[in-house]
């Protein structure tokens, strides 16, 4: 949590830091500056260092202009040493100028005025490295002088003399700001958020870690200003879009976001803890730290395309971009029969389809599709003037023994083409002719050659042995029979009907994803030459084509081309991973083989059935890795209205679990309103209009994912009373499922026992569901949910 604030926003000391009742004498009266005085004069000093930063960063934006120049001068004597050097330059000092010209929203939002170190040594940013002050910084008068401050920005600026004017809030000097409190302040005295906006201070925020110090800077007394940064964060309207939350992170989130990245750093936390921030804010602290190893790239692994969409932005406005890829659970695979997946199978099937024994059933699909479509009966050849022939059973038997072990079926057609030549040699007995080895090799070698050339030969192998893709053995298990020959003694009657249904359906759903994901892995990719690149033919006269970099393309197009080639990354980060079912976590888990992991969630709010199971195969892909386990213990999303409320369900899905401490109260009480005749339009266009008249920002309504359509319809169009028509896009209907990790400023969920009863996991989902607001929340129930004369559900009722 941050500290109290010494001084309010009047500029007047506060609670328990106050000046006089700590026993600190103020300065005389009436010499003290006027509250809006002694704001404008800090703002004025922070001001005066924004301008410094931005003429610096001017300098720096000439300076590799000069450099783009310079390289693209170079380019013209070329010498290939010269060419590959201008290469370099032109990448290093892009980079450099994409960075600089942002203009940051607050490029620069912290400072901390720290005490005299305990050591005098300096790291590579310029500042000192000691956490803890050193012996006498503080007088015996309980006065002190701030011996260093520090300001902290989204990347670190050196002025001409090579001291820190900014540091990247990554670098090992920033911590403190993230991590000082009260209790333990270690050298922080005061503990500043600065807001502004492109070269503008607006405003500065407060905390004093030690408030029981009179502290001097050049001389003046160390004033305190604000309200509060971390609830000023809070209580902002919600937009479409996540914000960053690096001019706040708390101390117990800071731990998380600078974990070595050795093995796998394991995060829990209830709703709201920050988990989905800190793990973006950890991608890029794990870039900064060591951008070499990470160029292998680092995989985020969110649930739903709602939830990358809503996360996206923070990367870029971290001043990261490119090594990191951002994907939905249900758009994993890469394959050429692959694409996002945005449906929901029923309950029922995507808990087969989930389901670690799914595996057993795709290990034989994927060598019992082999047999599909027009298989020849027998195979017919002439060779060394004979005719040949193998049948059924002689085919049945070699294609046993091609298929015999695990090697990957697409892969194994090599191995089935010999054995099919070594049948027919064997039937030719041309093999007793010659004892001379290598004469019999020779004739051997011909007879192969002999066979191979002949058409029968190859469209008989082309239809016996076809190249399966993982779609088409999909599409084949929607045949109920043939999937129950592949499941027996796996899947019961029901699930088998069950799960054919579904592969039967013409769009992928998100559980299918995994399973085109283990069938690639079964059938695996034939080996193809690779298609030449057209070559100019001047530059083959040259030989300049292959130091030449391909010029059309831009960085950002290298990034995704790379990240498109990519399959396994340095690091992944999975989010919401209480979530992932057997089968998504060894689709996950391939992309990881040799990585470091961050893995984040709250089993509590798991829409998946079989918890554990999908426990025993996250143990499975994490491996034997060690592990690093961190709580989150603070609600920072839901006011405590919303939050108590929300944990008399969790009370239910999970008797004994602790929720989260809630930071913030509105003294706004959860609403509840019975839908009239049980027909629940009417009830919520009229609280979904009372919301939007009064919170800022959008309003999420959540229902049973069967109800999304019929909500749509009704909700369309709607504004607030006398709002703008702009106002409908403030509206938002999710399905139970597609809520995860999102947030709005109000929330109306509809109808608790509807979502509760949707799966065996539901009332996680409804717990999820629930705590999404970040100032209100109303419920609309239905006749199902038994309310009472207030219309409280049975289910939320004390
Ligand atoms: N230190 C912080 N300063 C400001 N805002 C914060 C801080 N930590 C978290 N938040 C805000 O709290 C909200 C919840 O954070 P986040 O979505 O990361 O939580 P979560 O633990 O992933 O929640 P859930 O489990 O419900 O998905 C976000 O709006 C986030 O920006």
């Amino acid at each position: 949590m941050a500290a109290q604030q010494a001084v309010d926003s009047t500029g007047d000391p506060v609670g328990s830091a106050k000046g006089a009742e700590s026993g600190v004498p103020g300065p005389p009266q009436g010499s003290e500056p006027s509250p809006d005085s002694l704001r404008e004069r800090e703002i004025g000093a922070e001001q005066e260092h924004l301008d410094r930063v931005y003429r610096r960063l001017e300098e720096k934006i000439d300076e590799a202009e000069f450099l783009m120049n310079d390289a693209a001068r170079r380019g013209q004597v070329g010498t290939p040493g010269a060419l590959a050097e201008r290469d370099a330059q032109v990448f290093r000092a892009g980079v450099h100028l994409n960075r600089l010209n942002n203009e940051f929203e607050d490029f620069l939002f912290g400072r901390i005025d720290l005490l005299k170190g305990k050591d005098g040594k300096k790291g590579p940013d310029g500042a000192y490295t000691a956490v803890e002050p050193a012996e006498g910084a503080v007088r015996e008068d309980g006065t002190a002088d701030i011996a260093e401050t520090l300001h902290i920005g989204r990347i670190g600026v050196l002025d001409a003399d090579y001291a820190p004017l900014v540091i990247d809030w990554r670098a090992p000097a920033a911590a403190p700001f993230y991590r000082s409190t009260p209790v333990e302040p270690g050298r922080v005295v005061r503990r500043r958020v600065i807001r502004s906006k492109g070269r503008r201070v607006l405003g500065v925020e407060d905390d004093l870690m030690r408030p029981e110090l009179t502290a001097f800077l050049d001389g003046e007394r160390l004033a305190a200003i604000g309200d509060g940064a971390l609830m000023a964060a809070l209580g902002q309207a919600r937009g479409h879009t996540m914000r960053d939350i690096v001019a706040s992170i708390q101390a117990e989130q800071d731990l998380v976001i600078r974990a070595p990245a050795a093995s796998v750093t394991y995060v829990e936390g209830g709703p709201g803890t920050g988990k989905t921030a800190v793990a973006l804010h950890r991608a890029a602290y794990l870039l900064y730290q060591d951008r070499r190893r990470y160029s292998g790239g680092i995989l985020i692994v969110s649930p739903t395309p709602l939830l990358v969409s809503y996360t996206e932005g923070v990367l870029p406005s971290l001043g990261e971009e490119g090594q990191v890829a951002i994907r939905a659970v249900g758009s994993l695979y890469e394959g050429p029969d692959g694409g996002q997946a945005t449906e929901y199978d029923s309950p029922a099937a995507a808990r087969v389809k989930g389901s670690a024994r799914m595996l057993k059933v795709l290990r034989k699909a994927a060598r019992g599709a082999l047999e599909l479509g027009e298989v020849p009966a027998r195979l017919r050849v002439v060779a060394f003037g004979r005719r040949l022939e193998l049948d059924t059973e002689a085919l049945a038997r070699i294609r046993a023994s091609a298929l015999g072990g695990t090697a990957p079926v697409n892969l194994l057609r090599p191995r089935a083409r010999r054995l099919l030549l070594d049948a027919l040699w064997a039937q030719s007995g041309a093999g007793s002719r010659h004892t001379d080895p290598e004469l019999a090799a020779e004739l051997r070698s011909g007879f192969d050659e002999d066979v191979s050339a002949e058409d029968s030969f190859q469209s008989f192998l082309d239809a016996w042995w076809p190249e399966l893709t993982p779609r088409s053995v999909l599409a084949a298990m929607a045949d109920e029979r043939r999937l129950a020959r592949w499941s027996r003694r796996v899947l019961n009657q029901n699930e088998v009907r069950r799960a054919a249904r579904s592969f039967a359906r013409k769009e992928l759903s998100v559980h299918d994803v995994a399973l085109l994901d283990e069938l690639q892995a079964l059938l695996g990719t034939p080996v193809r030459p690779r298609p030449r690149r057209e070559l100019d033919p001047l530059d083959q006269l040259t030989g300049l084509e292959e130091l030449m970099p391909r010029r059309e393309e831009t960085q950002r197009e290298r990034a995704e081309r790379l990240a498109q080639e990519r399959t396994e990354y340095a690091h992944v980060i999975v989010d919401e991973a209480q979530d992932l079912t057997p089968m998504q976590w060894r689709m996950v888990g391939r992309r990881g083989r040799h990585a470091t992991w961050t893995v984040v969630g709250d089993p509590a709010q798991s829409s998946w059935s079989d918890p554990e199971e999908a426990a025993a195969a996250r143990d499975e892909a994490l491996g034997s890795r060690p592990r690093r386990r961190f709580t989150l213990t603070v609600n920072y999303r839901n006011p405590s209205e919303v939050a108590e409320l929300a944990a008399r369900v969790l009370a239910l899905a999970m008797p004994g679990a602790e929720a989260p401490r809630a930071v913030r109260s509105t003294g706004l009480r959860p609403r509840f309103r019975a839908a009239q005749d049980g027909a629940p339009a009417g009830a919520l266009r009229e609280e979904a209009a009372r919301l939007l008249g009064q919170v800022d920002g959008t309003v999420g309504v959540v229902v049973a994912m069967r109800r999304r359509e019929e909500v749509r319809r009704i909700l369309a169009g709607l504004t607030a009373p006398d709002g703008p028509a702009a106002d409908t896009g403030r509206v938002v209907v999710l399905g139970s499922l597609e809520a995860k990790g999102l947030e709005y400023d109000a929330t109306l969920v509809l109808s608790p026992a509807e979502i509760a009863d949707e799966s065996p996991a539901g009332l996680r989902v409804l717990y999820v569901a629930l705590t999404r607001a970040t100032q209100q929340l109303t419920v609309v129930s239905t006749p199902r949910d038994l309310p009472d004369a207030e219309g409280v559900p049975d289910l939320l009722r004390d």
